[in-house]
């Protein structure tokens, strides 16, 4: 039986035991709505300015169409993928997302065990309530993301401490020179009451510690954790202390991709940040077909931003995405029932996309190419 029918057959029984069920995005998005404090949902929830580049990730997704094909013998299907040396059973991974145990008090112990059950990738934010060492012992060969922050031995102390607690790939986000504008979250005054929340990885630091002390103040997390003069030095630098993959994350523009893949990158995330920081950003499945384009099969292009149902799938590994990453749906999943939660989501969503996948007359990822979509 392949991994969609399955799920579905499970997700049945239980619902006729329990008489409910959360299965779209909107129940569970809803769900978290109700668990929450106003002020965590909206960090969670909301983006930059009004919105509206959350709005046109949801969008993007609408103007392209499946195109499915008939009479192809669909019974096995294979979703597995190939990247940086490693066999994943399906072609999604988990979002950095920092500050979990505002939502969950496992945080990203939960989500990384999550991932490790499903076998695939998580990406640990650098903001993290737990630490690296603690996330590497969840789910191990995880991925570690950097924000570049301006104290560059503290930036080398995590990246080694990454190598050595067996992180797999570095993935810095070079889309946030610092804050961006957030209307509904400084509506609710959220900023400060949730800082303390992202300090699992800062104070367990040798580095920090000595030079800052603890406790941490916000200005010093703004100062490790953001850099307005950020420059191709930086990435540079980051390239300089490590040889795992690098995995950059936050390219809109196929002139980027160019740039960082002669800088040695390794992989590209072609991601808006959900939305959080450019209000009026271009939506990321827009950017896609640019950035595949430009880099071909040089490198892995991944992608990240507005993906709720297995549709969204389908079409963005159709305009060439390798690997695909979910953000807020997840957190939904953690918020509403820890680890098991994220787990239920992530099942939900692979089966959903397994099963379109057989229906649009397709068998594995190779034969997911762009003449599959038409567009609107
Ligand atoms: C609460 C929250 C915290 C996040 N923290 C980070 C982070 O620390 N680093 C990062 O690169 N991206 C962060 N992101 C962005 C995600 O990695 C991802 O790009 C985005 O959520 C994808 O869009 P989606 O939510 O529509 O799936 C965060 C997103 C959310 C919702
Ligand atoms: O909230 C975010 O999107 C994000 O990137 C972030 C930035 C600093 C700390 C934690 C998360």
């Amino acid at each position: 039986m392949n991994f969609g029918s399955y799920i579905q057959t499970a997700r049945i029984r239980e619902c006729n035991q329990t008489r409910r069920m959360l299965i779209t995005f909107e129940q569970w998005e809803q769900e978290a709505r109700r668990l929450l404090d106003p002020r965590s949902f909206s960090y969670a929830s909301s983006g930059a300015g009004e919105g509206t580049t959350i709005r046109a990730n949801q969008e993007s997704f609408q103007r392209w169409r499946i195109v499915p094909r008939v009479l192809r013998d669909v019974a096995d299907r294979d979703l597995s993928v190939r990247l940086f040396g490693k066999t994943f059973p399906f072609p999604i991974g988990f979002a950095p997302i920092g500050r979990q145990a505002m939502f969950h008090e496992m945080g990203e112990v939960a989500s990384a065990r999550a991932a490790a059950i499903l076998g695939i990738p998580f990406i640990q934010s650098m903001v993290s309530s737990y630490s690296l060492e603690q996330v590497a012992v969840a789910h191990p060969g995880s991925w570690f993301h950097l924000f570049i922050g301006q104290d560059r031995d503290v930036l080398k102390s995590l990246v080694l401490r990454a190598e050595r607690a067996g992180f797999s790939a570095i993935v810095p986000t070079l889309d946030r020179p610092e804050e961006g504008w957030r209307a509904q979250n400084l509506s609710l005054c959220v900023s400060p009451f949730m800082f303390h929340y992202g300090l699992g990885n800062f104070i367990s630091d040798p580095i920090v510690k000595q030079k800052y002390g603890l406790p941490l103040t916000p200005q010093t997390m703004r100062y490790l954790t953001s850099e307005p003069h950020i420059s191709v030095e930086d990435f540079r630098y980051i390239r300089s202390l490590t040889k795992l993959p690098i995995i950059v994350k936050g390219v809109l523009h196929s002139e980027d991709a160019k740039m960082l893949i002669n800088y040695g990158a390794d992989g590209i995330i072609v991601s808006n940040h959900g939305g959080r920081h450019l209000d009026g950003a271009i939506a990321a499945l827009d950017a896609l077909p640019s950035i595949v384009d430009v880099v071909g099969a040089r490198i892995p292009v991944m992608f990240d931003s507005g993906i709720r149902y297995g549709a969204d799938i389908f079409k963005a590994l159709a305009l060439g995405a390798k690997m695909i990453f979910i953000g807020r749906p997840y957190l939904y999943g953690l918020t509403i029932a820890g680890e098991t939660g994220a787990r239920h989501f992530m099942e939900n969503l692979v089966a959903d996309f397994d099963l379109n996948l057989g229906m649009a007359g397709l068998k594995n990822l190779s034969e997911l190419l762009p003449s599959t979509l038409s567009k609107q």
